[in-house]
């Protein structure tokens, strides 16, 4: 099951296509990190696909083929924004209640326990809560309404690294007890690489890369070697991104380690994601890579940029 597919998905505000020719597909059972450059249209992405923004071209559906914004689909998501709009006049206790009269599903005990054990006042009203108690009480109230699918735009920005260290260690605790698959957004790559283990990277509204990480790792490597022979490599090598020194160049190359050769005098060493993630985005033309990958009529296809 696909949690998120789109189709020549796009997304005009005025003459500004803040997404363009969306073809995605996102299996379920992943940690999947979204991640572009200020601007790249990522936020757009997530509205479309949980129902608060209509295409203006092409179609979403989230988990298994609903409409995006449909109940069924709704029934099924929990989103949390970077604002974590909470009302702040009121307590959380009184946040805990409205939730849950507004939802079909919501696990009480489960939202009471985890602020119980945050250390976050039930009488306390929300605004008057820290970022890091309300970006907590936000996913709590999230996590409580048992979504199959959470979605997560940038929550932890306003957040010091340990208040993002418990949220992000809510959030995988939810996923190794309840399987639920999580879509996250956010600018800080090292998070994402602990996490993560899917990832999508968006540039000038269109989809880069998309993939498992475990793929994407295994595709790329780093070559090392003297700068003067960049020029007579670059041509045979998948190049995403050239780092030339003096002496010596370091060169991300899309490979495929079993066929290709690494030219004499050069050292092939393996990737991390964040440095995967910011050779991309340093290159936002470089051409998109396996997938995204999604099913006609059952058949995988594979769709490339
Ligand atoms: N409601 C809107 N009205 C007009 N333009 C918009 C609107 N929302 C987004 N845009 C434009 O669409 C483009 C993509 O914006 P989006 O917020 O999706 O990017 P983003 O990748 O989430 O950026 P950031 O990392 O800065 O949050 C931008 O050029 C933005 O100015």
């Amino acid at each position: 099951m696909n949690v998120i597919e789109t189709r020549g998905l796009g997304k005009c505000y005025g003459r500004t296509w803040a997404l363009r020719e969306c073809t995605l597909a996102i299996p379920a059972g992943h940690v999947v990190a979204l991640v572009g450059p200020n601007g790249a249209g990522k936020s757009t992405l997530l509205n479309l696909a949980v129902g608060l923004a209509d295409p203006t071209a092409g179609t979403v559906a989230v988990l298994g083929g609903r409409p995006a914004g449909s109940p069924a689909a709704l029934d099924g998501i929990a989103f949390v924004a970077q604002e974590t709009p909470l009302y702040p006049n009121m307590p959380a206790a009184d946040m805990l209640h409205l939730t849950r009269n507004l939802n079909r599903r919501f696990d009480q005990q489960y939202a009471q326990a985890r602020l119980g054990e945050l250390g976050i006042p039930l009488e306390r009203k929300a605004g008057k809560l820290s970022g890091g108690q309300r970006a907590q009480l936000a996913l709590t109230l999230a996590l409580a309404r048992r979504p199959h699918l959470l979605v997560l735009d940038e929550p932890m920005a306003m957040l010091d690294p340990l208040a993002r260290h418990d949220f992000m260690a809510t959030v995988m605790t939810a996923v190794a007890d309840e399987g639920i698959s999580v879509v996250l957004s956010s600018h800080v790559l090292t998070e994402l690489e602990r996490v993560a283990d899917y990832l999508v990277l968006v540039s000038h509204g269109q989809v880069q890369v998309a993939g498992k990480v475990d793929d994407l790792l295994a595709g790329h490597r780093v070559l090392t070697g003297p700068t003067a022979d960049v020029d007579r490599y670059a041509d045979r090598l998948n190049v995403v991104n050239a780092r030339r020194g003096q002496a010596q160049a370091h060169l991300l190359v899309r490979t495929n380690t079993t066929t290709d050769a690494v030219p004499p005098g050069w050292q092939a060493q393996l990737v991390g994601l964040e440095e995967l993630t910011l050779a991309y985005l340093r290159e936002p033309d470089a051409a998109a890579l396996p997938g995204p990958t999604r099913t006609d009529n059952g058949k995988p296809t594979e769709v490339t940029k």
